[in-house]
């Protein structure tokens, strides 16, 4: 069965708009508050440096790491893919008529978090509203944002006991079960299973192997307090997509939910399975066809681009397995302005209006502003990290 999704909203061009463009007040800036990634060689290493900090990464996985990134020049795709998920937001809000500024800032490399401040700042604005690049809630997609937006703001003096005394920031909710994102997914596999007709395979009876960012086992606990975990999440969207892509081909698609990336010791539990052993037991069981696509990243950055593209897809090849990457949901059309629905989704509901949340599957939406202990990196170990946009900053 196809999942229920929205109609889409009709765009006015601009010059023939009768109807007013919606409210984002309170608003007055979108924040786009990404990850990061290295421009150059030189910034490889310090790059890493700031996102291992304190994580206790054994030094053999970051010198793989490093060279991941010098086998692409010493350059990550992310900043670009993200300039480019600006200027479509900035494109969906100007065809709506919504005069809002759209700021880019990351917790890792330039810009960065404080550098986004300023720039809020010198704008003027008062209360922004965070758009995290990360579609499921985890230590790593959500609380970690969120810890360092209060800790750059504690830096910077101007952290209040119940939040900021400088720019004020909400955060759009996690929006894995988001129509538009489920969307994107669906059209991006769809895709995919196109270019695999073309590229020599069976095409439309290929295995369809959902592949997302693996986290440690205590991570995956600490996700789901009060609700699903980030693992049941991306279940959830796969399921939404394996279904509405074998509505389309009309016949069943077989599909699981692999893993990429793991690091830490392996004597740490982390979610399995491994996307590479997975493609092995398929291969074992005879699969010949796979179409991988990773719902678990909203742009093609370097975990898809050296993990995915590069190992995965050699490990495919050596067993004899016909494969193709589909993409992201990147700037697709649908997930763009899905983005632009859900701000105006929190915008409502900042102003105390009822809203019914727009989501797709059987989990209900997570809540945007987080409960206590929410997401942290450990499961019942408090980080001691102030945190924003939670019910208690400290917990
Ligand atoms: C769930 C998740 C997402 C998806 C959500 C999201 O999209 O935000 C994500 C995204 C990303 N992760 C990225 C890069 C890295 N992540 C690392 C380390 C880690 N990630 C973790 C989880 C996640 N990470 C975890 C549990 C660790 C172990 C350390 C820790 O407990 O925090 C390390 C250190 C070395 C290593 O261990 O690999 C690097 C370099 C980049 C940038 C890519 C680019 O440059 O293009 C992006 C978008
Ligand atoms: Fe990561």
């Amino acid at each position: 069965m196809a999942p229920s999704l929205q109609p889409a909203a009709a765009v006015e061009p601009a010059a023939q708009r009768t109807t007013p463009p919606a409210v984002v007040a309170p608003y007055d800036a979108l924040f786009l508050y990404s990850f990061g990634g290295p421009d150059k060689p030189e910034d490889v290493v310090p790059f890493l440096r700031n996102v291992t900090a304190g994580k206790g990464i054994p030094d053999e996985r970051l010198e793989e790491v490093g060279e991941h990134y010098y086998q692409f020049g010493g350059k990550s795709p992310i900043n670009e893919q993200n300039l480019a998920l600006k200027a479509a937001l900035e494109a969906e809000l100007e065809r709506r008529g919504i005069d809002l500024p759209v700021v880019w800032g990351n917790r890792n490399w330039a810009p960065y978090t404080t550098d986004a401040i300023d720039e809020l700042e010198r704008l003027g604005a008062k209360r922004a509203v965070a758009l995290v690049t990360s579609a499921y809630s985890s230590y790593s997609g959500c609380r970690q944002y969120r810890e360092d937006l209060a800790v750059t703001l504690r830096e910077r003096g101007q952290l209040g006991p119940d939040g900021s005394t400088g720019v004020q920031f909400d955060k759009i909710r996690s929006y894995f079960n988001h129509p538009g994102f489920v969307q994107g997914n669906i059209d991006a596999v769809l895709d995919g299973y196109a270019a695999l007709a073309d590229a020599g395979g069976t095409g439309e009876r290929a295995r369809l192997v959902f592949v997302t960012h693996s986290i440690p086992d205590t991570m995956e606990a600490a996700s789901g307090v009060g609700h699903a975990t980030y693992s049941e999440q991306h279940l959830s969207v796969a399921g939404l997509v394996a279904a509405a892509v074998s509505e389309r081909l009309g016949h069943d698609v077989a599909w699981d939910l692999a893993y990429c990336s793991r690091s830490g010791p392996p004597s740490q539990p982390w979610l399995e399975p491994d996307v590479n052993d997975h493609l092995e037991a398929l291969a074992a069981d005879g699969v010949q066809d796979v179409v991988i696509s990773p719902i678990g990243f909203v742009s093609d950055h370097m975990e898809v681009a050296y993990d995915l593209d590069t190992e995965a897809l050699a490990t495919a090849k050596e067993l004899g397995i016909t494969a193709v990457r589909a993409g992201t949901v990147g700037t697709r059309e649908p997930f763009v302005r899905g983005l632009v629905d859900l701000l105006l989704e929190r915008a409502a509901l900042a102003r105390g209006e009822e809203i019914t949340e727009a989501t797709t599957g059987d989990l209900p939406a997570l809540p945007s502003v987080t409960g206590p202990n929410s997401c942290l990196r450990r499961h019942e170990e408090p980080t001691g990290i102030p945190a924003l946009c939670s019910e208690d900053m400290y917990q």
